[in-house]
């Protein structure tokens, strides 16, 4: 408002003094009215010259102090923040002709502040080019803190809008997302909401990867009106795939029309991430991440489901590396757990990606190969899962090479649920190592059989030495140079009560795992020795005997002193004793091993490494070893005379213990080419049913030993017990 109001522009008829109703009826009429009704001049200090009563309300000033120039100028009791905004307001309807409608704030005499709504018009009184302000000022205080509150409600939901973490949007199914909040634009990869709005128009085919998700989720919403937890794997906007969980409602007007839905995003890929990661430890083997024995037993449980319905077989192979431990206790565990993702990676690549590859520890590993038709499918399979895993394997510039046992079931010919058909397979395994490793086996009832029989079979082998059912039989070695006879082998046989003459491969192993080895071998070596010494006594010349002895005993701490009290016992001389341990049992505990066979060693027994070339010693240890004897394992013997990898193997060992000096012994020699092969290539010793199988004691005497330096009696007793010689074990 201008301080002048120099432009006078209205002149209406309430400028014409022509009253159309009385002036006190008037006068009660204004002062009812809600607020203050004015006339006064468009000049400096606004002149009132009309107030109505409701100045004292609104203004705390009675109209008679309002009146006048000598007055309380209105002016002065608009709020000096708002005057300039008022007058602007006033001047510009005085020059435009138009009416006023201003709000502000009036300093009430009590100090008071309000908001008062202003409604009025510049008039021009007659010709005199005053104008004149009439209008009427009411207090709208209560609706502008209404209208405050509001502002600020809003502006509070704004700000959680515009800064909430989550995503949030507001969507129709025809037009798409009307209003989305910075947080989604950016969990959905656009640059700003508006951007997001722009591109992602069909919601249903342009986020969502699965097809048909929209669809999944406008049908839950429109049977509850609610959507939570809603899952899904959506598309970002550089194609790459996040997982989000929504969370929505459908918002209707007071008339229950529907206006939009309404819902946040929370991106959960980490969760989800998080989520897969503990369900795959949960699910499966932490070293090879194959299936462990919870996701088999589930993936089985859903193929015989399938197999049922589509009137399919289906295969479990339980299968076990043949002397896995030996290579993790020789090789370490670092090597026997290359060795186990090693075959982990090879029977992957051996089965479809439909069928199930599972390990349950250890050495141990089942498949389930799902929708076969008949034995012949799973044969191949086997096949290839036997030779895959039988392929050498280098480690450490070392070639490895395990092979291992597979037993078989079938669903539904071996059993109709997960559990019988894992029991089954591992009996039909069982009965695979029985079998001599390296082989499958399908199961039959019989293979049960084979296990409870293992078991029955540990339990009497626990009173095996006591009830006298073990023997040793004996078998010769031969000088190939000189054709001489010069120690013997002793071989250990069980006389079970009821099964017969049983073989130590089929009780040694057991009685190691059984923890009886310890027993049975100190058995051996006094009756070995013994027995050593008693051929002397009858008068033969001395001879050497060998035993075998266990890993297992070599690990114990008083072999040395066992054989040292053995040997004081019988009075067999050291040098007579040999003891006979594997390459790979040596190799377990190499340093270990190396000083019990040193301690050995110095109270003067002979020590030999069988089976050599089966195992995986380096030169490095052979030479630090306290050696006497290499034995080479028979496979390599097997047709040496017209095998020339088997020739060139052994003549390559014959040149290496002579370089280490130490005697070659070649094991089972059975023809005479091979005998003959040997012995040109240098070998020499041999052992071998060419020359002799292993027999009982007495045979042995009789058919080895040079009865020529035999008293009488002695002479007499190898004769007499000669008929009882056929050999009752190999
Ligand atoms: N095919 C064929 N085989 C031949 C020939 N000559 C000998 N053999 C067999 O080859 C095995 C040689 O013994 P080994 O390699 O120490 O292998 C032994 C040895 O590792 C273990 N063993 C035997 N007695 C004992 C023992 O007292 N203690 C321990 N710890 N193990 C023993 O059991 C294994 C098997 O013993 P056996 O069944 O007696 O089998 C013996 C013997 O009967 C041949 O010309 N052809």
């Amino acid at each position: 408002m201008t301080r002048t109001m120099a432009n006078p522009i209205i002149d209406t008829a309430a400028t014409s003094k022509q009253p159309i109703m009385g002036i006190h009826s008037l006068e009660a009429l204004l002062a009812n009215i809600d607020g203050m009704v004015y006339r006064c001049l468009a000049d400096k200090a606004w002149t009132m010259e009309f107030v109505s009563q409701g100045s004292l309300a609104l203004t705390g000033h009675l109209p008679a102090e309002l009146l006048g120039e000598k007055a309380i100028a209105f002016y002065d009791i608009i709020h000096p923040d708002d005057r300039d905004g008022v007058e602007l307001a006033i001047q510009t309807s005085l020059e435009n002709s138009r009416r006023y409608d201003i709000e502000y704030r009036i300093l009430r005499k009590d100090g008071d502040i309000r908001w008062v709504s202003d409604r009025g018009t510049a008039v021009k009184r007659g010709d005199q080019g005053i104008s004149i302000l009439e209008g009427i000022i009411q207090d709208i205080t209560k609706r502008k803190k209404a209208d405050e509150d509001l502002l600020e409600a809003e502006r509070r939901y704004r700000s959680i809008f515009e800064n909430a973490v989550e995503g949030i949007y507001q969507s129709t199914l025809e037009q798409g997302y009307l209003a989305v909040n910075p947080a989604l634009a950016r969990t959905y990869g656009y640059d700003s909401p508006s951007q997001l709005i722009s591109n992602l128009r069909d919601i249903g085919s342009q986020l969502y990867v699965d097809n048909g998700r929209r669809l999944e989720f406008m049908k839950i919403m429109d049977e509850h009106g609610i959507v939570s937890n809603f899952e899904s794997r959506v598309y970002r906007k550089d194609g790459s795939v996040i997982w989000i969980s929504e969370n929505a409602r459908a918002v209707r007007n007071e008339a229950g029309n529907f206006l939009f839905y309404e819902g946040t995003v929370e991106d959960i890929t980490q969760r989800k991430a998080n989520e897969a990661k503990i369900h795959f430890q949960a699910t499966h083997d932490p070293l090879t991440k194959l299936a462990n024995r919870a996701l088999l037993q589930e993936r089985l449980d859903q193929s015989i489901e399938r197999a049922r319905q589509e009137g399919k077989c289906v295969a479990t192979v339980f299968l076990d590396l043949d002397k896995f431990k030996y290579i993790n206790d020789s090789l370490g565990h670092q090597v026997g757990d290359e060795l186990l993702l090693t075959i982990a990676e090879r029977l992957r690549h051996c089965v479809r990606e439909s069928d199930t590859v599972a390990r349950l520890g250890g050495d141990e590993f089942v498949l389930v190969l799902v929708n076969q038709s008949n034995d012949k499918s799973v044969e191949s399979t086997v096949q290839r899962v036997l030779a895959d895993v039988a392929k050498p394997w280098s480690v450490n510039g070392m070639e490895v090479q395990v092979t291992c046992s597979v037993g078989i079931s079938m669903f539904p010919a071996h059993g109709t649920d997960s559990t019988a058909l894992l029991k089954h397979a591992d009996a039909a395994m069982f009965e695979a190592k029985r079998l001599g490793r390296n082989n499958s086996q399908y199961f039959s009832e019989n293979s049960n059989g084979v296990v409870t029989d293992g078991l029955e079979m540990v339990s009497s082998l626990r009173r095996a030495v006591e009830n006298q059912e073990m023997l040793l039989h004996y078998q010769p070695k031969y000088d190939l140079r000189t054709g001489r006879m010069v120690g013997a082998e002793a071989l250990i046989r069980w006389r079970h009560p009821k099964r017969g003459l049983v073989s130590p491969i089929e009780f040694i192993p057991m009685a190691e795992e059984a923890g009886l080895i310890g027993g049975i071998g100190e058995w051996v070596l006094q009756t070995a020795c013994r027995q050593s010494r008693d051929w002397q006594n009858a008068g033969y010349p001395p001879i050497s005997v060998a035993i075998n002895v266990s890993p297992m005993q070599l690990e114990r701490d008083d072999l040395v002193h066992q054989v040292a009290t053995v040997l004081e016992q019988t009075g067999l001389a050291p040098e007579l004793l040999e003891i006979e341990i594997t390459e790979s049992g040596m190799m377990r505990k190499v340093e270990h091993s190396m000083a019990v066979l040193q301690k050995l060693k110095n109270i003067g027994v002979r020590i030999s490494i069988d089976d050599f070339g089966t195992g995986y010693s380096s030169l490095s240890h052979l030479k630090r070893l306290p050696l006497d004897t290499l034995k080479v394992d028979k496979s390599f013997v097997r047709n040496i005379s017209s095998d020339h990898e088997n020739h060139s193997i052994v003549k390559a060992i014959v040149l290496l213990a002579g370089s280490l000096k130490l005697k070659v012994v070649a094991e089972g020699v059975e023809t005479e080419e091979e005998y003959k092969v040997l012995q040109n290539i240098g070998c020499d010793e041999m052992q071998g049913y060419f020359k002799g199988r292993p027999v009982p004691a007495n045979c042995f005497a009789e058919r080895h030993l040079d009865t020529g330096h035999l008293s009488w009696p002695a002479q007499k007793i190898a004769q007499l017990c000669a008929p009882n010689c056929h050999g009752l074990l190999p």
